[in-house]
């Protein structure tokens, strides 16, 4: 259930301006950034090798104006056993007093290494506004840190505590410790209730209606919620809860529409139960006739750039879909967490249960250094509402105290799964961005400028802004974990501390009354000096007491001089306005004149170099050109050779083969006439073979001629036969003879 009321009486809700602006991140000056960077590695000049990192020149805080500077406090953690086996001790840390803190580098660690090389120091020296060393008790720690804040948040004022150091250094252990041991939560819860023990504001004693401005639940209403709501507390807190009345004994649950002091709600019927911490003393009380209080406490975390309830039952049924809440502003500029559920708490006890049901629902992870390490910031918040049973009319005003168990910051590189890669890199950032909010407000402290700050850039940063602007204080634990093998970070988180310590607390708003007195005074003087300049200076010296209330003549007289005022300022906001615009345009001028020099510059020295580079070029060309032609030129010529003395070669083959040619020519001509000489011969052989053939014959014939000559003698018709015989005798005589001659006219070896 979600009740919306409007601003308590109570000074916190009755704001002037904050004294710093929000942006986004787009808006953030370089110079924040560059602040935020140099200061993490500023380097005060010491003797001796060492870093003292103390207040440059911060205002010191002082008594007469109220401002008061923000509380730092360290607490180192013991060394475990393990880390004892495997040499983590290495007096890295020591204590010189109880506020100065030496860190001396270990041997492997990354700024020993810088060190010898001739970057950074190896001893660095902190101050802080306690230092509380590893022999520290719970109860001790608790005892000198937190009594004081306690008392001021019942004495209706609003406090932040926040842890923060490297992943395992103790933040955990010191703001809730363990179910034997508490933290400073549970013993703050214990402490508070034993303090205003008899004093709870009971649910049942109530009327109907507190008041017009408060919402008061009905019995029956409380009742529902807590049947549907506390069931699983019950259950899975397995408690020995037998007692029927244990429902209606629980608190319920409703939604605060409001920043820190901004609204408050009712209801509420628990018995004071037995406190936690019987041995937690009690705060004094400021003596408040008819005032009654009434608890009501919430757990949310920033899990990844979202916000969880943690006391989201219905949600928390169903892991892996929970309901993310948005982060509002409320009607003052107060951001708050929409839709958060609130629950009425009635005893250390129940308050400590809600913290136990809000932890199951926290994103825990182990990692290589912590079995059980917060992958969140977890903010567990108490409201306290001061309910004044002698002024029924008057809402209750609302003080907060909320403790803030900041996520370790790590190296992301040790993260190897993508979960906790992305865990780590979301803590880093939002931690980072706290960094950068500190650091933006030390600027604007030391240096009275109106820097912005970038509350907006994260989730956590907006819910911290109330503390940071006036509207609360905060306070921070350093943790840190004296292993050598964890310097580096070590000494990186006390950097980062060391900006911390040198805020102040903002001051806290005046109220509307008190503002409407002080104008109303600072114009009574002014009209008697006979001045009608308007000093803002003067606000802060006019002392007015707030409990009485103007009258009527004096609320016109009051409008105005704010009318005045408004006038006033209107006409210096357009001056300034315009001053602003001309020097945003001449520094624009200057800007894009300086960029347009810069440019010519630039691109007269690219071409230049251009052009020397393509002279270069181009000379390489040609070399290369030249060389290739030259070679290509001498290759040519070569191959002339070549071809000329193939030429050369060739002439002299055709030579030869034109010789043989001929040669051949002739052989072919001489084995033709060899062979018609053969085929001759053989002709004349065979002519020759006939002719003897014949001359035997014609020898034979002869002879038998002459034998039938001898025998017959011839008669005279004989003598015409015998002259053609002799005829054709002596034709083949001259044949014969013809052939002798012939082969008496050829070569014998041609015969052969
Ligand atoms: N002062 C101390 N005395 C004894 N034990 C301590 C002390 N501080 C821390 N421890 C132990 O050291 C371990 C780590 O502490 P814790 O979980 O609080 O670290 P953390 O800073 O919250 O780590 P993370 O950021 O990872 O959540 C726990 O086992 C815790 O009990």
């Amino acid at each position: 259930m979600a009740v919306t009321l409007p601003s308590p009486r109570g000074f916190f809700s009755d704001e002037e301006e904050a004294p710093v602006f929000e942006s986004t991140a787009a808006d953030l000056p370089s110079g924040i950034r560059k602040g935020l960077l140099s200061e993490f590695s500023v380097i005060s000049p010491g003797a001796d090798n060492l870093h003292e990192h103390k207040p440059q020149s911060i205002p010191e805080a002082s008594p007469e104006d109220g401002s008061e500077k923000v509380k730092v406090y360290l607490r180192i953690r013991p060394f475990t056993d393990s880390e004892l086996e495997k040499g983590e001790e290495q007096a890295c840390v020591s204590c010189e007093t109880s506020q100065t803190l030496l860190l001396q580098a270990p041997r492997d660690s990354f700024a020993m290494k810088n060190t010898e090389r001739g970057v950074g120091q190896s001893l660095h020296k902190f101050t802080f506004s306690q230092i509380f060393g590893p022999e520290t008790t719970q109860k001790q720690f608790f005892n000198d840190t937190m009594k004081e804040v306690v008392k001021n948040v019942l004495d209706g004022e609003n406090r932040l505590i926040y842890t923060y150091g490297i992943t395992n250094s103790g933040k955990t252990y010191t703001i809730q410790g363990t179910t034997y041991d508490g933290g400073i939560l549970p013993r703050s819860l214990s402490t508070i209730f034993n303090t205003i023990k008899g004093k709870l504001y009971n649910r049942m004693d109530q009327k109907p209606s507190l008041c017009n401005d408060v919402v008061c639940l009905t019995n029956k209403q409380i009742q529902e919620e807590e049947m549907k709501k506390w069931t699983f507390l019950r259950e899975d807190e397995q408690t020995p809860l037998k007692d029927s009345s244990f429902r209606s004994r629980l608190g319920t649950s409703v939604s605060f529409d409001s920043g820190i002091g901004g609204v408050s709600a009712m209801g509420s019927h628990f018995d004071d139960s037995e406190s936690r911490y019987a041995d937690v003393e009690t705060v004094p009380l400021a003596k408040k006739s008819g005032v009654r209080y009434s608890l009501w406490v919430s757990f949310f975390e920033i899990y990844n750039e979202f916000i969880y309830d943690l006391l989201d039952m219905n949600s928390s049924k169903q892991k892996g879909k929970r309901q993310t809440l948005r982060l509002c502003d409320d009607k003052y500029g107060n951001p708050y967490v929409r839709d958060l559920n609130w629950i009425n708490v009635c005893s250390a006890e129940e308050a400590w249960k809600v913290l136990k049901v809000g932890r199951r629902n926290q994103s825990f992870a182990s990692t290589h250094l912590n079995q059980n390490s917060s992958r969140s910031h977890s903010i567990f918040s108490v409201r306290v509402l001061h309910i004044n049973d002698e002024q029924p009319d008057v809402t209750p005003l609302i003080s907060e105290l909320s403790l803030c168990d900041l996520a370790g910051s790590e190296r992301c590189k040790e993260q190897k799964c993508g979960d906790r890669l992305k865990e780590a890199n979301n803590i880093n950032t939002s931690l980072h961005m706290l960094g950068r909010c500190i650091a933006a407000l030390r600027q604007n402290q030391q240096q009275k400028t109106k820097q912005v700050v970038p509350f907006r850039d994260s989730k956590l940063t907006r819910v911290f802004q109330g503390f940071f602007c006036g509207r609360g204080k905060s306070c921070m634990i350093v943790n840190i974990n004296q292993c050598a093998s964890l310097y580096d970070e070590t000494l990186h988180a006390l950097k980062f501390s060391a900006i911390a310590t040198q805020l102040i607390h903002s001051l806290p708003s005046k109220s509307r009354v008190a503002y409407i007195q002080s104008l109303l005074k600072e114009q009574g003087l002014r009209t008697s000096e006979g001045t009608t300049e308007i000093d803002e200076s003067c606000d802060e010296s006019v002392d007015c007491d707030d409990s009485v209330y103007p009258d009527a003549e004096a609320l016109l007289n009051a409008i105005e001089i704010l009318q005045d005022k408004l006038i006033h300022e209107r006409q210096e906001k357009e001056s300034l306005e315009s001053r602003i615009r001309d020097e945003v345009f001449n520094e624009m001028m200057e800007h894009i004149n300086e960029r347009e020099r810069q440019f010519s510059e630039m691109l007269e020295n690219e071409r230049e170099l251009l052009e020397h580079r393509y002279e270069a070029k181009i000379e390489n060309l040609q070399n290369s050109w030249r060389n290739y032609y030259l070679q290509k030129i001498e290759e040519h010529e070569e191959q002339i050779k070549e071809l000329q003395s193939l030429q050369q070669d060739h002439g002299d083959q055709l030579d030869q083969s034109a010789v043989r040619e001929s040669g051949m020519r002739r052989s072919k001509r001489i084995s033709s006439q060899q062979e018609v000489l053969a085929h001759c011969r053989e002709d004349l052989s065979k002519t020759k073979a006939e002719l003897l053939l014949r001359m035997t014959e014609l020898q034979d014939k002869s002879k038998e001629l002459q034998r039938y000559q001898d025998l017959v003698s011839l008669p005279p018709s004989a003598s015409m036969l015998t002259s053609a015989v002799d005829r054709k005798l002596e034709e083949g005589q001259k044949v014969g003879d013809c052939w002798v001659k012939a082969c008496a006219l050829v070569p014998a070896r041609h015969l052969t």
